[in-house]
């Protein structure tokens, strides 16, 4: 059984894609490469892909943002400090942009139809290109960590919340379960999560460059639609689980839509605080 219009509409933007001319060049460079095409996620043999692994650097996380908000600040000079949130901004914009064209030209390239791209087949190994972008986003998840040390150099404690860190560590966890259980919504949602990346990001770098941009609005907006897209795409992944032989990774499946819930609910808290007439009165007083 197949949900109408998507498998049409994939088909359509594949054919057209493959077609042009800058496809196979971006294909050679992230696809093709011996290194993506061969890549495969070996529990425990792979660079940070054991379970201690996990657990170290989530509890060395939370324990070092415990510990380092509660001592006196280094005196690092504020142009230092935005220098080096600037180029940790350029790094995750670049990068970010990186993992969602490299997934997105595996797509194309790698996965047959839609199905595929929604259920992956029962029994699929974390292995080939879209794991090897799958595998850089989760190593990204840690590198943003360092998100949390610019809010601690900075003395802006208001904004280390629990939103903050609760969503820094349990995307980690979510990453590595998704990888290990070669869960089949993973190209999508690094897709969706990365374009927001990119807009986040180039917010983060503009304010770091002075400008407070006026579309600070727009990128929460942005984060919010991300959490709705994924329920659809998991909603997609239940439907192909149900109607045809089952797909790769539903049990963690119940661990992204609880992950997801949560986010949505904290996020939506947030816009309230930040957007509504209250707040913005409250913040003019
Ligand atoms: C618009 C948001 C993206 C960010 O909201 P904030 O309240 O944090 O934004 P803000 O306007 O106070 O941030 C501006 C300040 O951040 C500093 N800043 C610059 N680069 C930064 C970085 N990489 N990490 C953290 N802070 C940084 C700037 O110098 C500036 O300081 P100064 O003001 O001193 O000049 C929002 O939608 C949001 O996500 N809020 C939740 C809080 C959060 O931690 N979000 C990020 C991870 S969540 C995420 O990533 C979800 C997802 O996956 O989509």
């Amino acid at each position: 059984m197949e949900v109408p219009f998507f498998p049409t509409l994939f088909s359509c933007i594949k054919d057209l894609v493959v077609q042009q001319a800058l496809f196979s060049t971006l294909e050679d460079w992230l696809v093709k490469h011996p290194k993506i095409l061969q890549f495969s996620w070996e529990n425990g043999q792979t660079p940070a892909s054991s379970h201690r692994f996990l657990t170290l650097i989530v509890l060395s996380y939370i324990s070092f943002t415990f510990v380092l908000s509660q001592l006196s600040r280094p005196s690092l000079s504020r142009p230092l400090l935005k220098s080096i949130a600037a180029v940790h901004n350029i790094f995750l914009l670049t990068l970010s942009f990186i993992m969602a064209l490299g997934c997105l030209v595996s797509i194309f390239s790698q996965v047959p139809n839609f199905n595929t791209l929604v259920c992956f087949p029962r029994g699929t190994s974390p292995s080939g290109p879209l794991f090897f972008w799958a595998y850089i986003f989760y190593l990204s998840k840690i590198v943003e960590f360092m998100d949390t040390l610019l809010i601690i150099l900075s003395g802006s404690m208001k904004r280390l919340s629990f939103l903050h860190v609760y969503h820094h560590s349990m995307v980690v966890i979510m990453c590595y379960i998704c990888l290990d259980s070669a869960q089949s919504s993973v190209p999508m949602v690094l897709i969706t999560n990365c374009v927001v990346h990119v807009v986040m990001y180039t917010y983060y770098l503009l304010c770091t460059l002075g400008m407070h941009p006026k579309w600070k609005k727009m990128v929460t907006d942005f984060q919010l639609v991300q959490f709705w897209l994924s329920f659809l795409i998991m909603a997609m992944l239940v439907f192909y689980h149900f109607t045809a032989s089952g797909c790769s990774g539903i049990l963690s499946w119940c661990f992204n839509g609880a992950f997801n819930v949560s986010l949505l609910y904290l996020f939506s808290d947030f816009h309230a605080k930040s957007y509504s007439t209250n707040a913005k009165v409250f913040k003019g007083n």
